[in-house]
């Protein structure tokens, strides 16, 4: 069976041998294999059973991203990175079932009550023998323009944060420096490469396209489309190993490479509809 489910996750095959992981919780990709190859990181102390967001995987950041704004009051009282990440979701359709991709589509339950705005989030989930593609849709159901920042926040699995190298952030292109307290400043273009505790939000990246040599013989290429932004982000090991639920030295195994609409709000009219899309594929 390509594509099965229990009450927790959801886990699609491709005859490739090809398999991807999803959580309900959090409609969080937890785990994507390709010739027998783990490519997403999941930190052996991440919280399973609902009572946190999963450290690792594919979180999906929705509506804010990082701590929320101080305004409007519905949006200062979200938590950081919003609630997406934090509800059950539920299957509500398998779209396709065959060698060319198995796809499945999930639907989030409703906002929570103090976030009265009307809207309808789906995540699609496609997994190809060498690509996994994942497409959030905001519609919008109400009758006023709604708000919100979206982001696919992908831990990429990697044998050595400190071998990688990334290319696609465009010279010129512009970026928050949150390490350095929010300055912002400008991609110098050429490889960039993890020495030091990274998190960036690179906004309108024009290639829409980030390339990983992971150091030993692995390349990805992060395409994204709808979103336009790209926040890269790595602690090292000054913030890794505060954070309580990461995995002894995991921060040295992976990158997070997270297409977004972040650097401003995206606002979408009533009947309009988003969609943000994230195609990582083994080059
Ligand atoms: O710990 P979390 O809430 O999952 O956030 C993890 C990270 O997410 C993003 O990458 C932000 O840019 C970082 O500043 C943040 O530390």
């Amino acid at each position: 069976m390509p594509v099965e489910q229990n009450d927790k996750t959801i886990v699609l095959t491709h005859p490739s041998g090809a398999s991807v992981e999803i959580y309900l919780f959090g409609a969080t990709v937890t785990s994507w294999k390709t010739a027998g190859r783990e490519r997403i990181f999941l930190s052996n102390k991440a919280h399973l059973d609902g009572s946190a967001a999963i450290r690792g995987g594919i979180p999906v950041v929705f509506p804010v991203f990082g701590p929320p704004p101080s305004s409007p009051p519905e949006y200062a009282a979200l938590a950081q990175h919003g609630f997406a990440r934090t509800q059950t979701w539920k299957l509500e359709k398998i779209l396709l079932d065959r060698s060319e991709g198995v796809s499945v589509r999930l639907v989030a339950p409703p906002p929570p009550a103090t976030f009265p705005h009307s809207f309808e989030l789906h995540y699609v989930v496609t997994l190809a023998a060498h690509e996994l593609v994942c497409n959030l849709h905001v519609l919008n159901t109400g009758t006023e323009d709604f708000k919100f920042q979206a982001l696919l926040h992908t831990y990429l699995a990697v044998p050595d944060v400190s071998k990688i190298a990334l290319t696609g952030i465009d010279a010129g292109t512009s970026y928050k420096d949150k390490v350095l307290g929010g300055a912002v400043g400008a991609a110098p273009g050429g490889p960039l490469v993890i020495d030091q505790q990274v998190d960036r939000v690179y906004a309108k990246v024009p290639s829409k396209e980030i390339g990983l040599d992971d150091g030993a013989g692995d390349h990805y290429k992060v395409r994204f489309r709808g979103f336009e932004d790209c926040t890269i982000w790595n602690p090292a090991d000054v913030t890794g190993s505060k954070i309580a639920d990461m995995e002894d030295g995991g921060w040295n195994r992976y990158v997070c490479i997270e297409p977004g609409f972040v650097s401003e709000f995206k606002s979408i009219k009533p009947g309009e509809q988003f969609i943000g899309q994230q195609t990582i594929s083994i080059a």
